[in-house]
């Protein structure tokens, strides 16, 4: 296993867990690598990913020329038109995550649903339509992208099924067979953050809700993950996503997928910082559970951003996803309070 920096999150090589005419032998190689990875650092670098690189070239295209436009206009598609789906622009100080103000701008996407989905229907948070920039071409290789990262969280998914010796498709057939899909734009101003303003993050110390997180990053870098030993940098590495276990990843292994805090400093480079996470997460109705052989988790609130002991949690993943979405953001609060 060779590192991206010296000492950051290991570079793994997942080409065979997408390419179709792989050998289970060469799936199994790289589910051990994703395992050691997943365990020491909760991050990892997914290279040789499959995913088009025209395509990854397009969305970032897009996504620059959405934050590039006035104000004004992102503010056409502001996140309260968006209501309990939780789609569309913020701007930079509106998203408050470790209770402080992030020094960022961000539009929130995922899958495209329409007002007849039953979820939809009933109000089930975090679903339903887009709110669309009116750029061209913008949807269509958005929902594109969407599918292709989709694609690649169930081949890392087997991976990780592979990796704690389980039949591959495990996840596919205990809560991902319908993953809910959350996609952002971010764009970490270069702007200095204004005196009074409290806010000492691009995002704040957190962990990620799910089970995956596929993040493309461009080549300014801040991204930075706890370790035992100290807060390590993971620079930005052309032609990969970093990768990294959400807590209901964490809570279904017992603790030996580690969810891991991490945080982006505010943006002193001179230029703006885009990244695209894409969060792959179990179906919402899914009643998360310890996959076969996981240990009795160990509390961890000592040592948590949140002072949570994740490995108490009992429920759904809607139940628990709900349970955080109003913290981040205070005006979803209200309407969740409301609803
Ligand atoms: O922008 C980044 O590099 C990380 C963003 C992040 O951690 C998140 O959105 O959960
Ligand atoms: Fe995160």
């Amino acid at each position: 296993m060779h590192t991206a920096s010296m000492d950051g999150p290991p570079l793994i090589d997942v080409g065979a867990l997408v390419d179709p005419s792989s050998t289970a032998e060469q799936r199994v190689a790289v589910a051990r690598e994703i395992d050691a990875a997943a365990r020491a650092w909760g991050f990892f670098y997914a290279a040789r990913h499959g995913v088009d690189e025209s395509l990854v070239a397009e969305v970032v295209r897009l996504a620059r020329s959405f934050f590039a436009q006035k104000e004004a206009v992102k503010m056409r598609i502001p996140m309260s038109a968006g209501g309990t789906a939780w789609r569309g622009f913020f701007p930079t100080g509106g998203e408050l995550t470790s209770g402080r103000p992030d020094w960022k701008e961000g539009l929130y996407l995922g899958s495209e649903l329409g007002p007849d989905h039953p979820r939809v229907r009933e109000g089930v948070i975090l679903h339903g339509a887009n709110l669309w920039p009116d750029i061209p071409g913008f949807r269509a290789t958005v929902l594109a992208y969407i599918d292709a990262l989709e694609a690649l969280g169930h081949a890392l998914m087997r991976g990780c099924a592979l990796g704690l010796g389980l039949p591959e498709p495990w996840f596919d057939e205990h809560g991902t067979r319908d993953p809910l899909l959350l996609l952002r734009f971010f764009n970490y101003p270069a702007r200095p953050v204004p005196a009074g303003v409290p806010a000492s993050w691009g995002v704040g110390e957190h962990t990620d809700y799910g089970l995956l997180t596929m993040l493309w990053q461009d080549e300014v870098g801040g991204l930075q993950v706890r370790t035992d030993h100290g807060w390590v940098d993971a620079p930005p590495v052309p032609g990969t996503f970093v990768c990294n276990i959400g807590d209901m990843l964490d809570r279904m292994t017992g603790g030996r997928y580690r969810s891991v805090p991490h945080r982006v400093a505010v943006n002193t480079s001179g230029r703006d910082r885009l990244s695209i996470p894409l969060f792959f997460d179990p179906d919402f109705d899914t009643v998360i559970q310890p996959v076969p052989g996981a240990g009795p988790g160990q509390d961890d609130s000592g040592r948590r951003w949140d002072g949570a002991n994740l490995q108490s949690f009992q429920g759904t993943y809607g139940d628990y996803v709900t349970a955080k979405v109003g913290k981040v953001f205070p005006d979803l609060n209200q309407k969740l309070q409301r609803y």
